[in-house]
Formats: C-alpha cells, structure tokens, sequence
C-alpha cells in the first residue's frame, strides 16, 4: 500500500531539492487517549523545566507548537458514496532538524491527542539525538470500517492536501519513511519499536541490578506490531512472557515456561482471535493490569495507566512501549510505590531511530545489512539510555524526569543557537 505513496512523496521531496522528512507512510494505529493529553505531557515537560531552572519564557516556547492544521479529507468509499473525515498535523518543533513524526489513524484521534504525540515526537528525537524535530498526524477513522483501499484514498488525500499547502507556505514536504524494504525502505524497520523497548528494557534491568530478561516475567497489553516483536525477542531471550492482550482479551500462562509466543504468533497470523487461542488461560482484557509480573509492557494506548491502575498494578517496573501510556497523577502514585517506570519517549524511540537510518541509506542510496541496522540502533538506544540515567541521578528525579531534562537542554541549545528566541 505505502509503495506507491511514498514514491510520490519522495518525488516531492527531491523536485524542492530538500532533506526534511515528515514521516507521513509511518502508520500506527489504535491509539486512544483520554482527555487533556496535551496537557499531560506538557506536565511532564514543566517538572524537567523546573529541574533545569530555565528561563520562564522559555517554558512557552517549547511547549507551544509551531504548527497545527485541520483539514477536511473527503473520499469516495468503495460503494461510490462520498464520506468526510477530519485529519490534524501538528508541527510541534524544528530547532534540531526537520519535522519528523508519524500518521495516527484513530476513531478517537483529535488535536489534542496529536498536539501530545508531536510534543512527545520532539523530545523522543532529541533524547536518541537523532536530527529530526518533532511533528505528528492525524485523522478521525475507525479503519476497522475501512476497506485497505479506502485508508490507502484516505492517506493519499491527507498526504496531498499537505504537499500543496506546503508549496505556498515553505512548509517542507518530506521523505516518507517505513517503506517497503523492495522500494527504498530499510531492513529492521519494522521491528524496531519492539527491538528498541527490548534494548530498553535489558538497559534499565541492567542498571537497576536485575541482570538479563531470561527469567524475568513480562506481561504486554497490545499485540500488535510493536507488542508482539518485544513479545518475539524476550521469548528469544529466556524472558517469561505470562500475558499478553489486545482489544478482544488477554491470554495468561503462569506455567514455568509461559505462553508460548511463536505458537500464538501462528495462531493470529492464521488470522484467528488472541482471545480464541487455545493454549493458556482466557482472561477478560484489563485483567492484564491484575497480572503478577517482573515488567510490565503497555504496548497499545495511551492514557491506560489511570491512578485506580497505578495503584492496584502488581509489577516491578514499567516499560512505556506505547506513547503516553501513564497519566501524571499516576505517575506521582507509582513513584510513590516504588516502581520505576521507563518512559515512552526513549522506550518507544527504536522505531524514529530506523526511520532516521532509512533516510540515512535513501540519501547514500546504499542499503545497510539487517544486522548494521540493529546495531546502530543498539548503539544509540545504549547511549539515550545512559544520558538518560546520568541525569536522572544527577538531578535525584525519576527515569521520566531525566529523559525530559536531557532532551529539554537539546532542543533549548538548538532554538537559542539558532536564534529561534
Ligand atoms: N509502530 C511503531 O513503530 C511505533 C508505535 N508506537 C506506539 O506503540 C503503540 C502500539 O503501536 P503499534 O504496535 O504500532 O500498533 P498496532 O495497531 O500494530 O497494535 C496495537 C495493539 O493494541 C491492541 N489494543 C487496542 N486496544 C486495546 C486494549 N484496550 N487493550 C489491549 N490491547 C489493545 C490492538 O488489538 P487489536 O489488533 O485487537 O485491535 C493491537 O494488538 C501505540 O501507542 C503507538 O503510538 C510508538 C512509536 C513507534
Ligand atoms: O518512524 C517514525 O518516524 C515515526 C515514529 C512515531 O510516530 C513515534 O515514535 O511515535
């Protein structure tokens, strides 16, 4: 499907001669977050604030965004009938490099949630120090509804409304990345998010004295691509998946050995149900959060770790695969508890870390090997982590706190170099 899209962005992209990236082919959906999303990152971003003393003023900068669109996407469906939906693009910062960010299709995407997931986009790549600012879109669709040749219209429209404003307003059309590995895509893309949260993870066990994922126990709320793949490589590495669910329910295994992930892999690539899988324990979906574990990986949503969840939640840590999983209040319980969490904008950041490699080959036009790809995304998950833990015991503040602090002093150092302020 993102073939053809992406040839015709990327024609864009070379005819204006430039090498900014909007990241629109990069499609993740199922995100619902509830309400004031916006307003819960910008509270994680006012405590790294505080911790690093800046300048009031700059407080509103780095918060406002730069950017931020609405438009009315219209289509034909596949019976002839026209259908309008709405789809948002929010251009949160640019201090350190071009727009960056993927497209969220969502019956409960709004502003708000994609003004949050922009925000989250800046600091994500400044923390992986990876050359990108911070952008997001959206659009208002239930794709269950939708045949794949109507959310490939839907893209295609979405994508070419921004491509002509961007010819009247110098706003850069970009390279759209998480293509097909036979069309100028990179190997390991798509299993980045999921090989990066793994990274993630064996960092903070690493540093917290824990040693390796073989025998921890892990329970992951979403199955999809990123879920799954983290699923995939702990199982690989002796890691004890007990959990897993996704919209339609949640298989348990507390046997020494847990679910059995490739089974389960092959059960739902047959295309059957998680919750029609035979082998383990059916549970009802949020029974995931009662489930005694090691780590807990939220791969699905955002806004699911409420505060009756933070409190009643039965793990050592937290792993943010997802993007804004905890609310702050939450947050504030969980630290109270004693569970660290690992924060989104670093767990997460495997799949913009990929994406930036994959425009790296596109500009040498030269394809990296599976393994290069993944070694350049250990090295940089490695490094963001360390930054990351170094702050955050300089500073006495959680893992969440460090991570902003870090990214916070990168993104103000490009804005005031560059003359932004
Ligand atoms: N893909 C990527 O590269 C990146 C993804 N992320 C974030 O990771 C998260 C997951 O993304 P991705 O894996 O790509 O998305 P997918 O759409 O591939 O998977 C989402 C999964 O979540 C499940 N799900 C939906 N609702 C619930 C629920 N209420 N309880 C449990 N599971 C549920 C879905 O189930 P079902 O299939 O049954 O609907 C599906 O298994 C998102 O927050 C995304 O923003 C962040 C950075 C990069
Ligand atoms: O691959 C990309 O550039 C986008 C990743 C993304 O959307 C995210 O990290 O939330």
């Amino acid at each position: 499907m993102f073939g053809a899209l992406s040839k015709a962005v990327g024609s864009v992209c070379s005819r204006q001669g430039q090498a900014a990236v909007t990241g629109l082919g990069s499609v993740t959906g199922h995100q619902v977050r509830r309400a004031g999303h916006a307003e819960n990152t910008n509270t994680f971003i006012r405590e790294a604030l505080a911790v690093l003393d800046l300048p009031p003023a700059m407080e509103k900068i780095v918060i406002t965004p730069q950017r931020e669109m609405t438009v009315e996407l219209i289509i034909n469906r596949d019976d002839g009938k026209p259908e309008s939906f709405m789809g948002y693009r929010v251009q949160h910062d640019n201090a350190r490099g071009p727009f960056k960010g993927g497209l969220r299709f969502h019956k409960d995407a709004d502003l708000d949630d994609v003004r949050s997931l922009a925000s989250l986009m800046s600091f994500k790549t400044a923390l992986l120090d990876v050359p990108f600012g911070g952008a997001k879109g959206g659009i208002t669709v239930d794709t269950k509804a939708l045949s794949e040749h109507e959310i490939e219209k839907l893209t295609r429209k979405f994508v070419q409304i921004f491509d002509e404003y961007s010819k009247f307003e110098g706003y850069s059309p970009g390279v759209v990345t998480g293509k097909p590995t036979w069309l100028h895509g990179s190997h390991g893309r798509e299993s980045a998010t999921g090989r990066g949260t793994v990274f993630g993870i064996k960092n903070m066990l690493q540093a917290f004295g824990e040693g390796p994922p073989a025998d921890k126990t892990f329970a992951i709320q979403g199955f999809g691509n990123v879920g799954a793949w983290a699923g995939r490589l702990l199982a690989e590495q002796g890691g004890i998946v007990k959990a897993v669910s996704d919209a339609s329910g949640c298989v348990y295994d507390d046997g020494p050995s847990g679910i059995d992930v490739p089974k389960l892999l092959r059960h739902l690539h047959r295309g059957d149900d998680l919750s029609k899988y035979p082998h383990g324990q059916q549970l009802l979906r949020d029974e995931i959060f009662d489930v005694k574990c090691d780590v807990f990986v939220p791969a699905a949503l955002g806004g699911v770790i409420t505060d009756p969840v933070a409190r009643k939640i039965s793990c050592k840590y937290i792993v943010e695969a997802a993007n804004g999983p905890t609310t702050p209040s939450a947050d504030l319980i969980l630290r109270d508890r004693g569970i660290p969490v690992l924060p989104d904008i670093y767990t997460n950041a495997g799949g913009v870390t990929v994406s930036f490699l994959e425009w790296v080959q596109n500009l040498q036009n030269f394809k990296w090997t599976t393994e290069q790809v993944n070694d350049q995304l250990k090295t940089r998950m490695d490094e963001a982590f360390q930054s990351m833990w170094d702050s955050s015991q300089e500073h006495g503040v959680p893992l969440r706190t460090g991570a902003f602090t870090v990214s916070l002093r990168r993104v103000v150092r490009a804005t005031v170099n560059r003359g932004f302020n």
